[in-house]
């Protein structure tokens, strides 16, 4: 069963074709991880999915969610959607997460105009969602502002905030890459965590193939625009079928096929 499907997604910016008739599909409780290298194309799928394309571009081909062509739908519905159904997180946290306002501030607007829930059940929401990303003292934690956490930390709320509204698709755009390598790890077994208790359907896109190698089901490789390579990852990571795809393995400092 999937839950978004990504057929034949081709987009155009500047007049150069920067996606090339790419196919994705992701699945209840699965990590799908997009690898490649720097301007492969990774950002730009990520942002067709939300509907967050730069200014100008033109696409083609469709992404179904629950038989929707979010490539078609009017703004109007895209944006109700965006945040709700499908949330994201990206590398760095103040695109998330608005320095000047307190974290409980952030979360219970956010469910207050989605879930149209009062005050009082939206910071019971929130607090209980803190809690579920392992931020320590979750109550307290509302009163705070973003600076006064670590990067992991900070990285945790705002995957709290793309969670607030219970979306089936969560895109997570590089969400490990500013961090040290072993908080890294605990925000990726987070992510691994909540994307098997809720089910939900996780795009993780990432240049580092290690990364991957650590929590994704299923990988897929792109280069300039094209998707040269998508398997389950144990068969990706110790049989690659594309040549680009062994480049890259190769280029990892240690590699783990588990
Ligand atoms: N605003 C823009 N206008 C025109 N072209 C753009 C724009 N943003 C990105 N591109 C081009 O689109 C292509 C794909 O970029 P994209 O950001 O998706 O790559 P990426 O694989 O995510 O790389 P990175 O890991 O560096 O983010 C690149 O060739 C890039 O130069």
């Amino acid at each position: 069963m999937t839950v978004l499907d990504i057929e034949g997604l081709t987009v155009e910016l500047g007049g150069r074709e920067i996606i090339r008739r790419i196919d994705l599909a992701l699945e209840p409780g699965r990590i799908h991880g997009l690898a490649g290298e720097s301007g492969s194309g990774k950002t730009m799928t990520g942002l067709a999915v939300m509907g967050l394309l730069p200014h100008g571009a033109r696409t083609g081909g469709r992404i179904l969610f629950d038989g929707t062509d979010l490539l078609s739908l009017p703004s109007k519905k895209m944006n109700a959607l965006r945040g709700s159904e499908i949330g994201m997180v990206f590398q760095d946290q103040s695109t998330s997460l608005h320095p000047m306002l307190s974290i409980g501030h952030q979360l219970t607007d956010h469910m207050r105009h989605h879930l149209e829930l009062d005050k009082a059940e939206a910071r019971r929401r929130a607090v209980e969602l803190l809690t579920r990303v392992r931020i320590p003292d979750a109550d307290g934690a509302l009163r705070r502002y973003p600076h006064q956490f670590s990067g992991g930390m900070r990285q945790r709320i705002a995957i709290a905030a793309a969670l607030a509204c219970d979306p089936k698709v969560l895109i997570a755009d590089e969400p490990t890459t500013a961090l040290d390598v072993t908080v890294q790890a605990g925000v990726l077994r987070l992510l691994r965590g909540l994307c098997d208790e809720l089910g939900l359907a996780v795009l993780l896109v990432t240049h580092d193939l290690g990364v991957m190698s650590a929590v994704a089901d299923t990988i897929s490789v792109m280069r300039a625009g094209l998707l040269v390579e998508t398997g389950a990852r144990a068969q990706v990571m110790r049989e690659p079928a594309d040549q680009y795809t062994r480049m890259l393995l190769d280029a990892l400092p240690e590699r783990s096929t588990s």
